[in-house]
């Protein structure tokens, strides 16, 4: 496959930002009243509103074709057909399997893995039931009133995203805690808030051998033993998720005791496997089939849609306009719902962890950049934060805004504050504010003409800040599944178009092996030598505070 910048339509893409780059959005919309019906799309009752992007019917006719030169149609087919397209770890790419809501097979290696994927969403659904229900009781007898995850990265960042995003329909008698950091902290924090006999832990971890994750369980289970005093309670009170049986087992937890998944589901791309056993459990197993409904209906979408008509393929693509040809470095993800508080950094972990790379399938180092930083905070918090940089600041960053029609908490009237905010700065940021415009509202305010023209040019904004808007009636699971996998398909769109591996993580080991080497020196008493003076350095400094008591 050619590179990227190879290709025809990148070419072309290349001479058309010239012509294009200097245009203003403001000047699209005053001449085009069909703009938003021919840039936007719906999707079930989700809309996707791109037409406040730096975009023309060619630049889209453009990005279009960059996908079909690019093999989009082969990827998106191979993936579904479960070919190994995660070459370096020679492992099909299934996610989609974990939500086929139809009777379609979908094979790895010659074998189907539907009846494997329903035995353990059956498996799922009893034991989510029995807790809910109070029938699942901790080793005195007691019913679970807590329930403590414990994972990192992909076996974390989903679950706590949906639950926190699905808190309206949690099972209100039920605390449901996340553990993932190392820093004992996070744990002690935690345990603080439950009580032995009443507290589940799921040990959620598709390797069972993450330094984390193993630390935090230890230490849960230390805890456990040391209020219930018999290793016997470690089976009414650990349950795993995970690969790897032969790891669980070592653990001590019993193998009835752990929910399968399969090396074809990535770690970040795993919330809709056993990995969301603590979403099932918070707002139960039907709220969970309906996320994985709302993601299905996007997957067929994604699979049979015309790409021009393809919200993922649409999304996609318009990041690697920005990315790749106006150099905009990050993407902003910006959730007017404050029950999606943790939808950027799920996101972060998504993209970047898929798209953070440098190195093509062919092994070749890019010459094109890749996944962009994203990042993001809900809105209207951001506002008064970072959104100053984006109507103002010197760089270009594109934002997602999110928001549903609806409050599921109607007080008063903060939910219209929130839409008109919402509204209001997509608008501000097409548009921006000129400077004939800021002169005529200073001069309605009466100030004088030398204090005007010092102030003038902090007063325009330039504008033509893309955003893309997409807008539901109110935040369900089924919603909130179709927008997660919408964002999951963006980014094996840019992926593909990359022509990078998006669903590998080499990346994350280096710091791994480092931290296995560090680890006794800290505890040692010789003089560190073996790294550069600076660590070796840092070291000596940390032994030293520690020394002091
Ligand atoms: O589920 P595991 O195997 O504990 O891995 C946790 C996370 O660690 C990573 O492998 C690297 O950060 C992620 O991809 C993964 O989600």
């Amino acid at each position: 496959m050619p590179r990227p910048t190879a290709l025809a339509a990148w070419k072309a893409l290349q001479n058309h930002y010239r012509e294009v780059c200097d245009l203003h959005m403001r000047d699209f919309f005053a001449h085009d009243s069909g703009r938003f019906e021919r840039f936007s799309l719906h999707l079930d009752d989700i809309l996707f509103d791109f037409s406040k992007n730096r975009i023309t019917d060619q630049t889209l006719e453009l990005l279009l074709q960059l996908a079909d030169e690019a093999g989009l149609r082969q990827r998106i087919d191979a993936m579904f057909a479960g070919e190994h397209i995660n070459l370096t770890e020679d492992r099909a790419v299934l996610h989609v399997a974990l939500r086929n809501r139809s009777d379609r097979p979908i094979q790895v290696d010659g074998r189907d893995v539907m009846p494997e994927v329903r035995r353990v969403l059956n498996k799922m659904r009893r034991f989510s039931e029995q807790v809910r229900s109070g029938n699942w009781k901790g080793y005195t007898g007691k019913p679970i009133r807590d329930v403590v995850n414990i994972g990192i990265g992909g076996s974390d960042l989903g679950p706590l995203m949906v639950c926190e995003a699905l808190r309206h329909y949690a099972k209100a008698d039920l605390g449901i805690h996340f553990v993932s950091n190392v820093d004992g902290t996070h744990l002690a924090e935690t345990l603080k808030r439950v009580d032995p006999e009443t507290t589940l832990f799921i040990i959620a971890s598709k390797t069972f051998t993450t330094q984390e994750t193993l630390t935090n369980a230890y230490s849960a289970r230390n805890w456990l033993l040391g209020g219930l005093g018999d290793t016997e309670a470690v089976a009414r009170h650990f349950v795993a998720l995970s690969t790897n049986a032969d790891k669980v087992a070592e653990f001590g937890i019993d193998p009835q005791n752990m929910f399968e998944f399969w090396d074809w589901v990535g770690g970040r791309y795993s919330l809709w496997s056993a990995i969301g056993l603590s979403i099932a459990v918070s707002v139960g197993f039907e709220r969970f089939e309906e996320l994985l409904d709302g993601a299905f209906s996007v997957d067929e979408h994604f699979r049979t849609a015309p790409f021009a008509r393809n919200i993922p393929v649409i999304m996609g693509l318009l990041g690697i306009w920005y990315t790749d040809f106006f150099g905009a470095e990050s993407h902003a993800v910006l959730p007017y719902e404050q029950y999606l508080h943790r939808f950027p950094a799920y996101l972060q972990q998504a993209d970047m962890e898929s798209n953070g790379k440098r190195i093509t399938l062919d092994g070749e180092t890019v010459d094109y950049p890749t996944g962009p930083i994203i990042w993001g905070e809900p809105g209207t918090n951001g506002q008064h934060a970072f959104y100053q940089l984006i109507h103002q600041g010197t760089r270009l960053v594109p934002c997602d805004f999110l928001a549903g029609a609806h409050s599921l908490n109607p007080v008063g009237e903060h939910h219209r504050i929130l839409l008109s905010n919402f509204l209001a700065q997509t608008e501000a940021l097409m548009k921006g504010r000129t400077e004939e415009e800021a002169r005529a509202e200073l001069q309605a305010q009466g100030m004088p003409e030398d204090a005007l023209q010092r102030l003038l040019p902090h007063k325009v904004f330039p504008g033509n800040r893309p955003t893309n808007a997409l807008i539901y009636p109110r935040l369900t699971p089924r919603t909130l599944g179709s927008l997660i996998a919408l964002y999951e398909h963006k980014i094996f769109v840019q992926g593909t178009i990359w022509q990078i591996n998006s669903f590998d993580q080499w990346g994350v080991e280096l710091g791994k092996q480092l931290a296995k080497t560090i680890l006794p020196e800290l505890a040692g008493k010789e003089k560190v030598r073996n790294h550069d003076c600076s660590t070796n350095g840092l070291i000596e400094a940390i032994r030293r505070l520690r020394e002091e008591v």
